[in-house]
């Protein structure tokens, strides 16, 4: 968990730094440096996810898949003892625990708060969807709350199983115990009470043989019974053809140098032997009950009588225990021979009893064994034992893998799990986010085209959330409110565009136009003589210029005081409208009662005639003073040119030209035209006067 948080919040070479330390502890405490690789590997893995801005999760899941649980596999496989068939847990195993401290790692990563969180060699933060978050959210939390319940309650399950299994086997162990302790007891009375009556019959051989023949039918436990007196010849034996076979074979035949029988006769009390190989009358494993009789009060022992066990007869005990057929038992004497072992076991009677404990690798409490040296395919065994009044012991043993298949099958099955609440949760996500996200979606790709008539239709189904409907409503309240603000907003920018181009208009009119006469004032002629000269130029054609200056203006002011001056030149302006009536001629008031004509494309042959014209119209023009109501007349003297637009592109070399023939009319009479045709001769200096 320490290197997941570190790998995630501080990227991949602090990681490194942090699995390294957790590695080694871990290598401490295991004694294994396969934490080295799997975990340093995992560490960068997820630090490099998170350079990426993959969820840590995510990437858990794939680096077990892909890395981890193989490199588990070819450690196990390479360098530990485990057996092949518990491989694919221990992979299994490692990949679940992998998947559960990520987990924990990654809610403990939710919980951080933000300012912890290493930014500076990260790529540029993606910004996720919903329903993307609400899915890693999801499946982090179902994945670890999910691990962690499945692992405690197998935990506890397995914890349950092997109290049970350890409480059966002890239970068995016990019982198993007491029975063969009874079988051993019973059969040591037996020889006892036989040696007793021995003891009060006396000495008649075949007497005592009635006795043993008919003692061994009643306890057929015993492969052979026999009685020897003092010196360890025989004098019964049962079955009783054994007594011909061994006199025939040996008459010296003796048993003095057997246990069962200086055991029993020096130290005069019933003997149990160890387990040995019969001889004599057989060679089976046998064990040697025996005890001394007594004859005439003698305080010495006159023989005794053994009765020989086949230890095959052990199976008795076994038997007993029908309830628990999966446990075998092996019973084993003080030296630890095998006397009797269940047959699953394959041990032979007489052997060694050689068991290596083991179970090291699991996590259990219980008593484990190994029959053989400790191999990878030898079978492991729980086990519980009984220790008999004389030493022996009896183990009642229970095969292991039924308890390790039930981890086994816990483990996969909370691997499946795992992977089908994985894509449940997927599915689930989905749907919710679809759910929840659906409908935002939808108001935000409508109300970008929304307009008055669409609010006025419902856009959300009747599954969308509450929050999600109040707020559709504010948005088309809102909405609402935006197209009114709208609406009136544009009649304002109308109403005000109109008074600015009234204003504007106006201004152009105060800036261009004479406010007296209404015609254009000097300073539009000024602006438009360059462009009307630039065209006639290109165009190869003469200009006309006339300036006109009222005759005696001064006495109409004086005689009719200046209302009547300025009616008078507003008549004489309309009657300048009125007669040079082209588009592209340009009439301006040039200053006081004088007024300039701008002539463009004229007829050179007609020009004066058109402002002789004028000039007789004038005369015979009829002004009315406002006040008073008297009239009068007045006269004008025209002082004009004409030449080619070439003559010159500035008004001013214009209008002197003109000036100069306005100042002759003036000087000849007043009331008369003075015309200057300009040819490039004169235009260059002298004149020439038409
Ligand atoms: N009423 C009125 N009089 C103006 C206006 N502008 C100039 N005047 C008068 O026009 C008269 C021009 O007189 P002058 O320049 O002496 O010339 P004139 O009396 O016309 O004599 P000649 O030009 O030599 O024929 C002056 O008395 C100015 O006051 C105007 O806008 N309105």
């Amino acid at each position: 968990m320490a290197y997941v948080i570190v790998a995630v919040l501080l990227g991949p070479w602090y990681a490194l730094v942090s699995a390294l330390l957790c590695a080694t502890g871990l290598m401490l405490s295991w004694s294994s440096p396969h934490a080295y690789p799997i975990f340093i590997a995992e560490a960068l893995w997820l630090g490099f996810a998170k350079r990426r801005d993959i969820y840590a999760l995510y990437a858990g899941i794939c680096y077990w898949l892909l890395l981890g649980m193989p490199l588990t596999y070819l450690y196990i496989g390479q360098f530990t003892d485990l057996p092949r068939e518990h491989m694919l847990f221990a992979v299994i195993k490692q990949g679940v625990n992998g998947l559960i401290y990520i987990s924990l790692g990654a809610v403990a990563i939710l919980l951080v708060p933000g300012f912890w969180h290493f930014k500076g060699r990260l790529k540029e933060k993606r910004r996720r969807n919903f329903s993307t978050q609400l899915t890693y959210i999801f499946t982090l939390l179902l994945t670890s709350s999910l691990l962690i319940s499945i692992l405690v309650s197998n935990h506890f399950f397995l914890d349950k199983q092997q109290v049970l299994l350890k409480q059966n086997l002890q239970d068995s162990a016990n019982h198993l115990g007491q029975a063969t302790q009874n079988y051993l007891d019973n059969h040591q009375t037996v020889i006892a009470n036989a040696a007793h009556w021995l003891s009060q019959t006396g000495a008649d051989e075949a007497l005592r043989q009635q006795l043993l023949s008919g003692l061994h039918d009643r306890y057929p436990s015993f492969i052979t019974m026999l009685i020897a007196n003092r010196q360890g010849q025989l004098v019964a034996a049962s079955p009783e053809s054994h007594m011909q076979d061994v006199s025939m074979r040996d008459k010296q035949y003796s048993i003095q140098d057997r246990p069962y029988f200086t055991e029993a006769l020096y130290n005069r009390k019933t003997y149990l032997s160890s387990v040995f190989l019969g001889r004599g009358f057989g060679s089976d494993p046998i064990v040697a009950i025996s005890a001394p009789f007594y004859l005439g009060g003698e305080q010495q022992a006159a023989g005794i009588i053994e009765g020989s066990l086949d230890v095959s007869h052990f199976i008795s005990i076994e038997k007993q225990n029908i309830d628990h057929q999966q446990q075998s038992i092996v019973l084993i004497d003080d030296k630890h021979k095998v006397i009797y072992a269940s047959k699953p076991l394959k041990l032979a009677p007489l052997s060694e009893f050689n068991y290596a404990p083991s179970g090291k690798s699991y996590q259990t409490k219980l008593d484990m064994l190994n029959l053989e040296d400790l191999s990878r395919d030898s079978p492991e065994y729980i086990f519980s034992r009984h220790r008999l009044d004389n030493g022996w012991q009896l183990y009642v043993l229970e095969p292991f893998s039924p308890l390790l298949q039930l981890a086994q099958r816990l483990y996969l099955n909370t691997f499946l799990i795992l992977i089908v609440s994985l894509l449940f949760a997927f599915y689930v996500t989905k749907v919710v986010s679809k759910l929840l996200t659906g409908p935002l979606e939808v108001i935000a790709s409508k109300f970008n085209k929304l307009n008055k008539e669409e609010i006025q239709e419902q856009l959300l189904d009747e599954h969308s959330p509450l929050e999600v409907f109040r707020l559709y409503q504010k948005l088309v309240n809102s909405k609402q409110q935006l197209l009114r603000h709208q609406l009136e907003l544009e009649e304002k920018v109308a109403i005000r565009t109109h008074e600015l181009e009234l204003a504007n208009a106006k201004l152009k009119h105060l800036a261009e136009k004479d406010s007296l006469t209404g015609l254009y004032n000097r300073r539009y002629a000024e602006q438009r003589f360059g462009g009307i000269q630039d065209f006639c130029e290109r165009n190869d054609q003469p200009i006309a210029i006339a300036i006109l200056d009222l005759d005696l203006f001064k006495q109409v002011n004086d005689n009719y005081g200046h209302e009547g001056g300025d009616e008078c030149l507003r008549a004489v302006a309309e009657l300048l409208r009125h007669h040079f009536c082209r588009d592209i001629d340009i009439i301006a008031r040039y200053g006081g009662e004088e007024f300039i004509l701008i002539l463009p494309q004229c007829n050179v042959l007609n020009i004066e005639e058109h402002l002789e014209k004028f000039r007789v119209k004038l005369t015979q023009l009829v002004i009315t003073c406002p006040q008073g109501k008297r009239s009068f007349s007045i006269t004008t003297s025209i002082g004009a040119i004409v030449a080619s637009a070439c003559f010159s592109e500035n008004l001013e070399d214009w209008v002197r030209q003109a000036d100069i023939n306005l100042y002759r009319a003036k000087n000849a009479g007043r009331n008369r035209i003075s015309l200057s045709i300009l040819t490039p001769a004169t235009e260059t200096g002298t004149q020439e006067q038409i």
